[in-house]
């Protein structure tokens, strides 16, 4: 299946930042989250992607179309940046008219669910509300769009608990009603855990890989040993916890070192996701 995003050699500096250069795939009818420490590069990875900051080299392709020479592909994708410009005088009445009228596939009962679920009071001005409350209502103006790849950068940062609790099941709603592709820069683990197929890792400007969730729930390996661990580095070997517990990505040959050197292990276990995703951006 061809790729909805195709990039390669990406390459972009903002100042001393550098992001990239890096190529990134991402399939269609996927939810794949991009996640990396804070100032790793996520929101300009997004940015890029959208057109709305030029690299320094390299291509991107959407829908199998070059972003900078076609902009064609602009109706099918919708974009929540962090902070939405233009919005703060307009209460929720006035923005969802002005939106609606740019989307011929504008589906107004999903807003007016979406408007009922997160109980978004409409009569007040954008500007005025609280960045939960801006979250929601502008979440509430995408959907409605019916487009078929959604870029979210941090939907939920300022969201409460239960709030979370429902976008997640509203996207997953969404998903599974089309051939959809959901792209997600985020921190919450929560969120990653339930929605993401594919989680790209970016560290300090680089992407350091791009792994199905399960694969990334099985790279790290915790190993309890009988007696206390050697002082050498073991084969893998990326922390340790006090004495007798170590945590490796390779797992056969930490096996065959034990071995070799009649060293007992009682038990091993797969990490948590998330630690395993911390021992990345570590
Ligand atoms: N407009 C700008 N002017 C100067 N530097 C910028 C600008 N935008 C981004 N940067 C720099 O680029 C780097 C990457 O920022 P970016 O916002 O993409 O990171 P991020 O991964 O989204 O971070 P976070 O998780 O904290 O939101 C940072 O060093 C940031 O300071």
């Amino acid at each position: 299946m061809k790729p909805v995003i195709d990039v390669s050699n990406l390459y972009k500096t903002i100042d001393d930042f550098e992001l990239g250069p890096f190529n990134l795939s991402i399939e269609p009818g996927l939810v794949t989250a991009i996640v990396g420490n804070n100032g790793a590069g996520k929101s300009t990875l997004l940015k890029m992607l959208m057109n709305l900051v030029k690299p320094n080299q390299g291509d991107i392709r959407l829908l199998e179309r070059n972003i900078s020479e076609d902009e064609s592909w602009k109706q099918h994708v919708a974009y929540l940046p962090q902070r939405l410009l233009g919005y703060d005088p307009f209460n929720g009445h006035q923005l969802k008219e002005i939106i609606s009228n740019l989307y011929p596939n504008w589906d107004e009962s999903r807003f007016n669910k979406m408007v009922d679920m997160f109980n978004v009071n409409l009569s007040k001005k954008y500007g005025k509300m609280s960045q939960g409350m801006q979250q929601k209502l502008a979440l509430a103006l995408m959907l409605p769009r019916n487009p078929d790849i959604m870029i979210l950068d941090e939907p939920t940062s300022h969201m409460d608990i239960p709030s979370k609790y429902l976008l997640m099941d509203i996207l997953v709603e969404w998903m599974e009603e089309g051939h959809r592709t959901l792209i997600l820069a985020s921190h919450q683990t929560e969120e990653i855990r339930k929605l993401a197929d594919t989680i790209a890792i970016i560290r300090d400007g680089d992407i350091i890989g791009h792994y199905e969730k399960d694969e990334l729930s099985r790279y790290f390996t915790q190993y309890w040993l009988a007696d206390s661990l050697p002082h050498k580095t073991l084969p893998g070997e990326v922390k340790r916890k006090g004495e007798r517990i170590v945590i490796t990505n390779q797992e056969r040959e930490l096996e065959a070192y034990l071995k070799r050197h009649q060293l007992k292990w009682s038990q091993k276990e797969h990490i948590d996701l998330n630690d395993a995703i911390s021992l990345m951006l570590i």
